[in-house]
């Protein structure tokens, strides 16, 4: 993407550079021998305060973008460029980068079990991760307790003292989405942060980052299956498959007017029965691609009803089109027409 393009699909900071600056972003890993590509040439900003999601396929790469960020993919081989702040991630020291993470972007994961420490009091770990990020030690308790206040723990003074298993699902996301803040980030990644959850959580969780993101003006780079999560929070989508972004769109745009067939499948989804608020995305016809078997060209190709010879050839770029909002990108020689239905809507 140019630099012009790039400014146009998300608000910039004061200097005029987006918070976050992703080009040319591919992500290999060698597995038995072989280099296997995860993520293949990504270009895409996120402005401040701005609200992204990136969503698609298992296995399409969305993780492995999303700790890329953070340097956080062990045994990758990584090209491109990724700025944040305006400082070049992929040049820093290992001392630079301890300092950015948790300090300019956090990570919240899905599984707060796993990010937290099951035999430390929570106080103590919010209040660890405060001290890390170089706060007064003599004010840190008492920050660590307005910290789990504001993320909406009960009685912080008092539950400061629990430890991890006393906690609720939904508290113990509370309070890793609390130790996130600790650093002041400006860009928070959440990976399926309520996918663990049931839908009355998951919505309060959701309210929570939104009213963080608000208030305290983080960026949220927020993957997720869910087309509820997406369509609630996020002001912009990103669609990935087979390691490509295929499409980044005002997700008001994307919802109404798909551009790529894949997006448009996998908005052909249904809500679930049990969960109504939830609608999970469609599975389409045809096979995931695997990395390291992409063929050349569209990887979609070989499952578009809407494919070509062109598309097996060549590998479209991400651009906008002719015609339509110029912050409305599509990797694709022969996107949906408005109104366009390409799949069956599942039932
Ligand atoms: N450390 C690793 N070593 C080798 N391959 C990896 C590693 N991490 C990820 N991959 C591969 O990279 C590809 C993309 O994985 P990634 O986890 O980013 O997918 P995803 O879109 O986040 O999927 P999901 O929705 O299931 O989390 C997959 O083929 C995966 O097997």
């Amino acid at each position: 993407m140019s630099a012009a393009t790039s400014e146009l699909v998300s608000p910039v900071s004061a200097g005029g550079t987006p918070l976050l600056d992703v080009r040319s972003l591919t992500v290999g890993f060698r597995r038995a021998g072989e280099e296997l590509t995860a993520v293949r040439g990504i270009d895409f900003t996120i402005g401040d305060g701005e609200r992204v999601a990136l969503v698609g396929e298992s296995g399409s790469g969305k993780s492995v973008t999303a700790r890329s960020i953070m340097r956080l993919s062990p045994g990758a081989i990584t090209t491109g460029e990724i700025r944040l702040a305006g400082e070049d991630i992929l040049a820093m020291k290992q001392k630079r980068l301890r300092q950015i993470r948790g300090g300019t972007v956090a990570m919240v994961m899905q599984d707060p079990l796993s990010s937290l420490n099951p035999v430390r009091r929570i106080g103590d770990q919010v209040a660890e991760a405060l001290r890390l990020h170089g706060r007064d030690p003599k004010k840190i308790g008492a920050e660590a307790i307005e910290l789990l206040d504001r993320v909406g723990i009960p009685d912080p003074a008092n539950r400061s003292r629990s430890y991890p298993h006393e906690l609720s699902g939904g508290q113990r996301q509370r309070v890793v989405i609390a130790i996130a803040l600790a650093g002041r980030p400006k860009l928070l990644i959440a990976d399926e942060p309520t996918t663990a959850l049931d839908v009355r959580l998951s919505a309060q969780i959701l309210d929570l980052l939104r009213q963080i993101s608000t208030d305290l003006g983080t960026a949220v780079l927020m993957i997720t299956h869910d087309l509820g999560v997406v369509a609630d929070f996020c002001e912009r989508t990103l669609v990935m498959y087979a390691g490509r972004i295929v499409e980044n769109a005002p997700t008001a745009a994307l919802f109404n007017t798909p551009l790529h067939p894949y997006a448009s499948g996998l908005l052909s989804s249904v809500p679930r029965v049990d969960e109504p608020r939830h609608r999970r995305f469609a599975s389409m016809a045809g096979e995931p691609v695997r990395a390291g078997q992409v063929p050349a060209g569209c990887a979609f190709a070989p499952r578009c009803p809407h494919a070509q010879d062109d598309c097996r050839a060549v590998l479209p770029a991400l651009a906008a089109r002719p015609g339509r909002d110029a912050g409305h990108l599509v990797a694709c020689h022969h996107p949906l027409a408005a109104g366009e239905q390409l799949w069956e809507r599942a039932r």
